[in-house]
This record gives structure tokens, C-alpha cells and sequence, in this order.
């Protein structure tokens, strides 16, 4: 039997089994043995596994300081999302397009250059191994943001079936990681705790017990492996993602919806207030600035203005820095050498108490901060 039948009929198993107390344990080891069958199906790219093999992929190459990759159904108006908030790079020329069906865009933020994917129209039956569904998926797994975008217009189902799709493809959306430990030793059997004294029996429904994570570790061959269960709302679920790491991946998303002019006022109001969440219609000119706002702010990055002594600062020519970074890592991004060479930083801007602070190494920079760097 190929994976992909092993798929279809443990689904169809875990769809036909009621979920309750007795059946829990048992649904627990189906989804674990599912999950398990769906990273050998992302890693074997054979010509039996439903990857199209060399000549249909269509690999970025990656650019910019950041990479958005844009989901969604065909229609729902991705390329003219694009269009508006990028400017397509000539150089895009230079790598081997041939068979590439999505150009990136570059979108330009304060200095800021973000590499956004408009990736090919559907992704639905990446997860049965469904022709080049499964290349979208892992190509989408290399950005740093994915961007929904729905139609206004159409059914919750859309965003249903797309966040499902990723789900099972390893995508976890704006979730952070389970806090459970977990460690594969060479002896010394399983051992298993839980930080809050949670026992066997007594752990609410859904949650993680003893004996479930025993019996999951023995489906995956695992003998030996220390396992500390921080979180206490942990769920089996949780429990199987870390097993399976790094297959899993936990990535911000922002849902965007097009299209508010052609659905009503309290529609696009209800729209707009779920998490995560900005509206717009590419048609009308609307919301397209607060989409850009809001994928800068996901992707939690800050735009550091260097200065040389005496000059004005590169204000075109930002370095850009992961949010919370400190002079130390900054010098890092400038050069290897930097940080040894280092003697003192001078900042300007909100982090700074006063204009310029002289700061050290561990000084926490903010977005748009000028800094001047001085070595020894
Ligand atoms: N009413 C309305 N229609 C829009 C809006 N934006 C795009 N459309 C229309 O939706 C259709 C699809 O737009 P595209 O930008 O081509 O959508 P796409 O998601 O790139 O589609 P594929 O290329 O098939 O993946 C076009 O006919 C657009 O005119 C909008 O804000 N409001």
C-alpha cells in the first residue's frame, strides 16, 4: 500500500471513530501515525511520491530582508494585491524562471526590501501528495510571513480549507510552540514528567496523559527519550508536533480580505475585527497602506539607520534587524569582526534617553533608530 492510501484510510478511520474518553488514546496514536505519514510524503520527492520531480518546481531565489509568501483561492485577487504594494525587479531575470509560475515582487518599507510570492493559485490536496500543491507548501514554508488573502465575498470556507491544507502539511498559523521538552536518548527507556504534577487519569480531556505519549512513542520506534510536558493545557496534538519537529513550522499569518465594496458595512466591520485580520478592495484603492503596515508589523522587524561620523544618516540604505535586537547583534549584521572590534555606539532615536546615548553592547535598539558604531 503507498503512503498516500495509508493516508486516505487512517483518516477515514479517525473520521468514523466517535470521540470520547475511551476512543481518545486510540484517535492520539492515529494521529500520530497520520502525521508521520505525511512527512515521508514531503520528503520523498520521487516520482512515485506526486512531486512533479526537476522541471516543475519553481524554487525563489530568496532576496530582501524578509520573505511573504501570498496563499490564496484563484480570483480572490492576489495579483492585483501585487500589483499595488510591489515593484517587480528586473533582476528577476537573472535566475532560471523557465519554469516558474510566481515572480516575486519586492516590497519596498522605509529602506526596507521584502520579497513577497504571489504562490500559485490553489494548494488544495497538497496533503494527499496532489501535483504541485506540495511544492507550494514548501515553498511556503520558507517564508517568514504567510499572507491569506480571502475573498470578502465568498464562505468562511475558503480560509477553513486553506488553514487546513497548511495545517496538515505541518504549518502551524499563528500558534507558538508547544512548551514540551523533548529528547531522544541512547538509554535509560522513556521517561516521562510533568512539570505540574499532572497525573495519568486525573489530565482533562484532550490533554496529554502518561500513558498516551508512551504508547506514541512506541508507534515511532522510540525506546529511549526524556519528555517534560511544561505547558499543562498541552494537547496530544502538541505532543505529536513535537515529536515530528522540525516537520512542524510556526509561522505569523495575516489574513487579508479583498473585495469590501462589494459586501455590506456590518460584514466588513465583523471582517475586520477578527484577530490577525485587515480588509481592503484593491478595486476601490482601500486598506492597501494598512495591509502594508500590518505585514511590516508581523513581521516584527526594525529598520536601523547607520551613520558615519560627520554624515548624514543612510536613510535609503537601512540594516534590518529582528525586533528587540541589541547593538551587539547589529554589529554582527554589519560584519563578523564588528563586535570584537567594538568600542562604543551612539543612538539617536526612540530607544535613546537622551540624543545621542552613548550605549553598549547589550542596548536594545527600536525601529528607526540612528546609530553611529565606533571601533576600536
Ligand atoms: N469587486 C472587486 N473585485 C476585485 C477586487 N480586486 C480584484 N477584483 C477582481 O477579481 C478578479 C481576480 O483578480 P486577480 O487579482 O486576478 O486575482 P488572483 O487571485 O490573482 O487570481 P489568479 O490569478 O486566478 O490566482 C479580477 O476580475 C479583479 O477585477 C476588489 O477589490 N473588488
Amino acid at each position: 500500500m503507498g503512503i498516500v492510501e495509508k493516508i486516505k484510510d487512517i483518516e477515514e478511520e479517525m473520521a468514523r471513530t466517535q470521540k470520547n474518553k475511551a476512543t481518545e488514546r486510540h484517535l492520539g496514536l492515529l494521529k500520530g501515525k497520520l502525521a508521520r505519514y505525511r512527512q515521508q510524503l514531503l520528503a520523498d520527492d520521487g516520482p512515485g511520491g506526486g512531486g512533479g520531480g526537476p522541471g516543475s518546481g519553481f524554487e525563489v531565489a530568496k532576496s530582501g530582508d524578509a520573505r511573504v509568501v501570498l496563499i490564496g483561492y484563484p480570483s480572490v485577487g492576489k495579483s492585483s494585491l501585487l500589483g499595488k504594494i510591489t515593484s517587480t525587479r528586473s533582476e528577476v531575470a537573472q535566475y532560471s524562471f523557465t519554469t516558474l509560475t510566481s515572480v516575486p515582487g519586492v516590497l519596498k518599507y522605509g529602506g526596507a526590501e521584502i520579497q513577497v510570492v504571489d504562490l500559485p493559485g490553489i494548494i488544495y490536496g497538497a496533503a494527499q501528495g496532489k501535483g504541485r500543491g506540495r511544492q507550494v507548501v514548501s515553498t511556503a514554508r520558507t517564508a517568514d510571513l504567510v499572507l491569506m488573502v480571502l475573498d470578502a465575498t465568498k464562505s468562511e470556507h475558503q480560509r477553513q480549507s486553506l488553514e487546513h491544507e497548511l495545517e496538515s502539511m505541518g504549518i502551524r498559523l499563528n500558534k507558538t510552540r508547544p512548551d514540551i521538552f523533548f529528547k531522544r536518548r541512547e538509554t535509560g527507556g522513556v521517561k516521562v514528567t510533568f512539570a505540574n504534577g499532572q497525573q495519568s487519569g486525573s489530565a482533562p480531556a484532550g490533554s496529554l496523559d502518561e500513558d498516551t505519549v508512551r504508547a506514541i512513542l512506541r508507534d515511532y520506534r522510540v525506546h529511549n527519550a526524556e519528555v517534560l510536558v511544561r505547558d499543562e493545557h498541552a494537547t496530544v496534538d502538541d505532543f505529536i508536533d513535537i515529536v515530528n519537529e522540525p516537520y512542524c513550522q510556526y509561522m505569523p499569518c495575516l489574513y487579508v480580505y479583498n473585495k469590501i465594496d462589494a459586501v455590506s458595512l456590518e460584514e466588513v466591520s465583523k471582517l475586520a475585527r477578527e484577530p490577525n485580520t485587515t480588509v481592503m478592495s484593491c478595486e476601490l484603492d482601500l486598506g492597501i497602506q494598512d495591509v502594508v503596515e500590518e505585514i511590516w508589523y508581523q513581521l516584527n522587524l526594525s529598520r536601523v539607520y547607520t551613520k558615519k561620523r560627520g554624515a548624514h544618516p543612510k536613510f535609503d540604505d537601512p540594516l534590518v534587524v529582528r525586533s528587540g535586537a541589541t547593538v551587539a547583534d547589529l554589529c554582527q549584521q554589519v560584519h563578523r569582526d564588528f563586535r570584537d572590534k567594538f568600542k562604543y555606539a551612539l543612538v539617536w532615536g526612540s530607544s535613546a534617553k537622551h540624543s545621542p546615548q552613548k550605549c553598549g553592547l547589550q542596548h536594545r535598539i527600536d525601529d528607526e533608530d540612528v546609530v553611529t558604531l565606533f571601533t576600536k
